[in-house]
């Protein structure tokens, strides 16, 4: 609910543009949408985002109506649009629909591909469609066909095309996934911006990560047809609420110890483990570039600092330049491997000893899985 003033002495607020409440839907049986609840404001764009076959389809299916929830309510400004009582059309609903194969109509000009869906009269028709294929950057291509246009300028005509009968909730599954890396980064970024300038509701389905932290004002992560944890990107990011949460959306290394007295001990000096009982295997969990590295110095690391813990001596074993990063791969003295990543060019030779250490505030402490055999 959004607070919009007080009335009389009484706190006023506004539905929701979208709210999901607890849809369910199984297949055969088997849960796909296991009880599912968000809402969307205008506005804002909220990521479904979740390995292959975790739900996200499924959930956007529902919400534009082609498929129905088996329980659970849907609600758009407040209405129900899907329910157990109610089954809105989809073509009433009021959403557009964005999909990576979502194909123009190629015997219509740009100008047409766009008029399509519009009610009004010529003129309006007219000006609606110069105005947002004039924001999309495409007026000069009104009269061109489909096949005339490059991929991106396809994906902005659909775009236009999406967007012209003004619709209260945006629906995008892998929109941008069809496009190449150089092109998609400033599509997806000309495509938030038109998005927020309508003020519409966005719900888009991803399986990258990436994507999700570079469009999304919140991510929900699903596995297994659930929500397991929502968030703005930076929180979930930073804060993963377990191992594979935090492995979803980057490279990460794990270093394993046992609480003893709300401690776990490691080569990087003791870790506070709160809530894990004595004896827990625990495994601490932090991304390659979060880890320090300093030189040599005559057998010995650096002093312990706040920030970083005890210094612990590895051994580089493979160091490669990716780009604008290079990855270092070490061996500590134990046989725990570590990936560090370092901005710009740092190539240590393999067998060189280094020390390395870990920030403290980027590090989880997460149970550690039990083995199948226990
Ligand atoms: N109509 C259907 N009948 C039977 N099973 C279905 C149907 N639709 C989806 N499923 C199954 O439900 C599961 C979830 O599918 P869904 O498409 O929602 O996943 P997803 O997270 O979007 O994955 P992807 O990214 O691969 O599209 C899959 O195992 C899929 O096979």
């Amino acid at each position: 609910m959004v607070f919009i003033g007080y009335r009389e002495g009484h706190r006023v607020t506004e539905a929701p543009r979208l709210e999901v409440r607890s849809i369910t839907r199984a297949f055969g049986g088997r849960p796909v949408v296991n009880d599912v609840s968000f809402t969307v404001e205008p506005g804002q764009v909220t990521c479904l985002l979740g390995p292959s076959g975790c739900g996200k389809s499924t959930t956007l299916r529902i919400i534009a109506g082609v498929d129905r929830p088996d329980t659970g309510v849907i609600l758009m400004d407040g209405k129900p649009i899907a329910g157990p009582d109610v089954m809105v059309p989809p073509e009433s609903r009021g959403t557009g629909l964005m999909f990576q194969d979502f194909a123009l109509f190629p015997h219509l000009s740009v100008a047409d591909n766009v008029a399509f869906g519009l009610k009004g009269t010529r003129t309006e028709k007219r000006l609606r469609v110069r105005d947002l294929l004039g924001r999309v950057g495409l007026a000069r291509y009104l009269d061109s066909f489909p096949h005339e246009l490059s991929g991106g300028e396809q994906q902005r005509v659909a775009l236009a095309r999406a967007l012209a009968p003004n619709p209260r909730i945006m629906l995008m599954d892998e929109p941008f996934s069809g496009l190449d890396n150089r092109l998609r980064d400033g599509i997806r970024d000309e495509t938030l911006e038109l998005l927020k300038e309508e003020g519409t509701a966005v719900v888009l389905v991803t399986h990258e990560p990436e994507e999700a932290m570079r469009m999304g004002d919140e991510i929900l992560l699903m596995r297994q047809g659930r929500i397991v944890q929502a968030g703005a990107p930076y929180n979930i990011y930073n804060a993963p609420m377990d191992r594979e949460a935090a492995a979803f959306f980057s490279d990460i290394n794990v270093i394993r110890g046992r609480v003893e007295g709300a401690l776990t001990r490691t080569a990087f000096g003791q870790f506070l483990a709160p809530g894990h009982p004595d004896g827990a295997d625990v495994e601490i969990v932090i991304r390659p570039q979060h880890l320090s590295i300093d030189f040599d110095r005559d057998g010995h690391g650096p002093a312990p600092t706040e920030e970083h813990g005890t210094w612990a001596r590895a051994r580089v074993v493979r160091a490669r330049f990716v780009g604008n990063e290079s990855i270092v791969e070490f061996e500590l003295d134990d046989g725990t491997p570590l990936k560090a990543s370092v901005p710009g060019v740092f190539l240590p030779k393999t067998d060189r000893v280094l020390w390395v250490a870990l920030r403290r505030d980027r590090c989880f402490v997460f149970p550690a899985p039990r083995k199948a055999a226990e």
